[in-house]
């Protein structure tokens, strides 16, 4: 009888490879010798190493070619959360994430690692120093994060020992670096557009913002203690820099850094998220007329005027997690790796 060849361990897949995360975590694997095949639905660079498999993850047959040999899966893909397209969220986060699970299953792959959200728990009001006991959001702040919640439990559940599958799902929280798509671009926009005047409340908030590089950390720590008698199976970790800061300093640090004025003016909360929903109710009405996307959705007023940071002494406890890279030094690395961004340039 044939005996079935184990894939290496050191042979990995990364879901969502060409993206921000995905990238930073493909190169982190590299250098811990690792090879990759990445999945994505576009390739954004190549590297020595790595394998690059374009497609669809709601197509089995594509990721079963680049599941081949895998053992590990890093599954880090998602639509942007500002594309704010229900269908869309739905059909990559829950039917997409279904489809990844079989095609694991089915290639034999036995660990993933997922790529939650610390949003997954966040209705809009104050969480502090929120642990993994809190129960997933009953009113999620948006379709992105309703998908996430989705996606989190299908992962969770197909965890099974019996058949040699593994799950772990990591939580980051305002994932920010070089390469970031969404925070410093979105942010220094809005302050082109001088937008950025405004404290929305008193700013006092505080925040978990995650420096890239953690988020990586966390994610390759979880996929080396997935192992059938780690506490781990089956759950989700919260991964921050564990250093909660103001909203609004964090916003102000990037901005300086950048040239521009940081925010002084104070608006009222309530006021600035009702007309935030107006503005969101007239674009959802007004769609099939013209498009436009408003900068300050309630989403974004919701996390910029609320408490939202998150324990991570489960992870210290169960993977022995520690930020590697402080704030103040990430904040540095970000505002040098954009300088097309600065002011006046
Ligand atoms: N950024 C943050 O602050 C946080 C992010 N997260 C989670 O982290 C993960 C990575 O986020 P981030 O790196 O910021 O996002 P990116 O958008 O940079 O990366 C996601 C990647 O997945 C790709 N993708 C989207 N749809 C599909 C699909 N159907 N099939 C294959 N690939 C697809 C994207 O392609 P394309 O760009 O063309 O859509 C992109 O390359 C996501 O799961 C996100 O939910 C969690 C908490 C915070
Ligand atoms: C215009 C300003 C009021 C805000 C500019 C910064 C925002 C673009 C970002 C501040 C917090 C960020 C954040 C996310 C995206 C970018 C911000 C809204 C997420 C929604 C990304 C996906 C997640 O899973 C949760 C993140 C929470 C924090």
């Amino acid at each position: 009888m044939a005996t079935r060849i184990r894939p290496s361990s050191k042979r990995c897949a990364v879901i969502g490879g060409s993206g921000f995360l995905g990238r930073h975590l493909v190169e982190k694997l590299l250098d811990k010798g690792y090879t990759v095949s990445v999945f994505d639905i576009r390739q954004s660079y190549e590297l020595p190493g790595v394998t690059f498999h374009q497609g669809d993850l709601c197509d089995k047959l594509g990721l079963l070619t680049a599941l081949r040999d895998v053992s590990l899966v890093f599954h880090c893909a998602s639509p942007a959360p500002a594309s704010d397209n229900k269908a869309l969220f739905e059909r990559v986060n829950i039917q997409g994430t279904k489809t990844v699970i079989e095609a694991c299953t089915e290639a034999g792959v036995q660990k993933m690692v997922l790529t939650s959200s610390a949003s997954v728990v966040f209705e809009g009001t104050d969480i502090k120093n929120g642990s993994e006991e809190l129960p997933y959001a009953k009113k999620p702040i948006d379709y992105y994060t309703q998908t996430k919640i989705e996606q989190e439990k299908l992962v969770l559940k197909a965890c099974n020992k019996d058949r040699g599958f593994l799950t772990v799902a990591i939580r980051p929280h305002g994932i920010f670096g070089p390469r970031d798509p969404q925070l410093v671009p979105i942010l220094v926009d809005t302050a082109r557009r001088g937008k950025m005047k405004f404290i929305i409340g008193d700013g006092s908030n505080l925040v978990d913002f995650t420096y890239v590089e953690n988020v990586v950390h966390g994610h390759i720590l979880a996929a080396e203690f997935l192992r059938p008698e780690s506490p781990i199976c089956g759950k989700a970790y919260h991964i921050t820099n564990d250093e909660p800061v103001r909203f609004w300093d964090f916003m102000s640090d990037m901005l300086v850094g950048l040239g521009y004025a940081a925010p002084r003016y104070h608006l009222p909360y309530f006021l600035v998220y009702g007309l935030a929903l107006l503005l969101w109710l007239l674009s959802v009405l007004l769609r099939p007329l013209v498009a436009f996307k408003p900068t300050f959705t309630p989403m974004r007023v919701a996390l910029a005027g609320t408490h939202h940071f998150y324990s991570v002494s489960k992870a210290k406890q169960d993977m022995g997690y520690k930020p590697l890279v402080s704030l103040k030094d990430g904040i540095k690395r970000t505002v040098e790796s954009y300088p097309h961004l600065r002011h006046g340039v």
